[in-house]
């Protein structure tokens, strides 16, 4: 867990974080959203102490950052930048190596985990270890960037802009990538972007920030339906509210007792695809059944129109979704 306490930091006159707190839950994806300069990658810096704080504490796992060496603390810490920062001359595996070698681990361990690592990013480590970056196209340079990241086995990732050099398509694809590794090795990522598109998409929770200040910080749920007003609820006005908040949650959030006629849909489905499919079917409700097959009751229209729907809308009786299928 990572607990930013009224954090600021200044730059001369400026004042480019203005008292900051929040935590961020282990094993999840907490995304920093904001216009240009409003603080979001100082904040994140400030986490790894590549800059360090004016006033305020921050505690990972309970202990003060303050206490370690900023050169210790960043070894047990990866770091994505935009572009991402791989050593030109080098190659794949090298670059992969960088911090299990500053760490001392033997060449076989190294080895291992380099070719472990190009696995999980469906590299094949005979084709890639020997390459150069530039002989790397910008998504696979993107990929080695973060298996460099990973490499000593870190519990928190930091990303900054980490897509942002990427095309629409090797966009969405290095997004999916990072949800299955984050879901797979359980590790804690703090990301920094200005598109809440993607704030919304990957975070489990996002941290919106405008001239310093931390305006709101909730599940992308909340921040739809209930933006605080101002910068954050201009900052979603951009997005399709009603799609967004329903690929938020799954049918078994919704799905009523009782019985319908048509093709069933998954209780796991998000409520947009089951959308997708009232509409494509012509009907008011559908059948709903769990992965074995059981029925489990209907899902109608005018629930999903209801969860859909403006400042009302969106939320459930009891408090924010609490599974994301994103
Ligand atoms: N080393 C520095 N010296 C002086 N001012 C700085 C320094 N680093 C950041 N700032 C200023 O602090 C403010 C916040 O910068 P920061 O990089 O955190 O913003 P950001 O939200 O990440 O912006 P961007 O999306 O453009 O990267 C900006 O006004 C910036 O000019």
């Amino acid at each position: 867990m990572i607990e930013l306490e009224h954090v600021s930091r200044r730059f001369g006159d400026q004042i480019a974080v203005d008292d900051v707190s929040l935590s961020v839950e282990r094993g999840t994806i907490t995304v920093i959203v904001g216009t240009s300069g409003s603080g979001k990658s100082t904040t994140l810096r400030m986490i790894n102490r590549l800059i360090e704080p004016s006033a305020g504490t921050i505690l990972i796992d309970g202990k003060d950052t303050a206490a370690v060496s900023g050169e210790e603390l960043r070894r047990g810490i990866g770091y994505v930048i935009q572009g991402n920062g791989l050593f030109p001359h080098w190659t794949v595996a090298r670059n992969i190596a960088t911090v299990p070698t500053l760490l001392g681990w033997d060449s076989a361990r190294i080895a291992r985990r380099v070719d472990e690592l190009l696995t999980l990013f469906s590299m094949k480590p005979a084709d890639f270890r020997e390459k150069f970056p530039h002989q790397l196209s910008g998504g696979e340079q993107q990929r080695v960037g973060v298996a460099r990241a990973l490499a000593a086995e870190p519990g928190l990732l930091l990303m900054d802009e980490p897509f942002g050099a990427l095309d629409p398509i090797i966009r969405a694809k290095a997004q999916e990538d990072l949800l299955a590794v984050q879901q797979r090795l359980g590790i804690t990522v703090v990301l920094v972007t200005h598109d809440m598109e993607e704030a919304i998409h990957l975070g489990d929770r996002i941290a919106v920030m405008d001239k310093g200040k931390l305006l709101q910080y909730a599940t992308p749920t909340e921040i739809l339906a209930r933006p605080a007003p101002g910068f954050v609820a201009r900052l979603v006005d951009g997005v399709d509210r009603p799609f967004r908040l329903l690929s938020l949650a799954p049918v078994s959030q919704i799905v009523e007792p009782g019985t319908a006629e048509g093709p069933p849909i998954l209780e796991t489905a998000t409520l947009r695809d089951a959308l997708s499919e009232l509409l494509w079917q012509q009907r008011d409700a559908l059948p709903v059944t769990a992965s074995d097959g059981s029925a489990r009751g209907r899902i109608s229209l005018a629930a999903l129109i209801a969860h859909a729907g403006g400042p009302t809308g969106g939320l459930p009786a009891s408090g924010p979704a609490a599974s994301s299928p994103r």
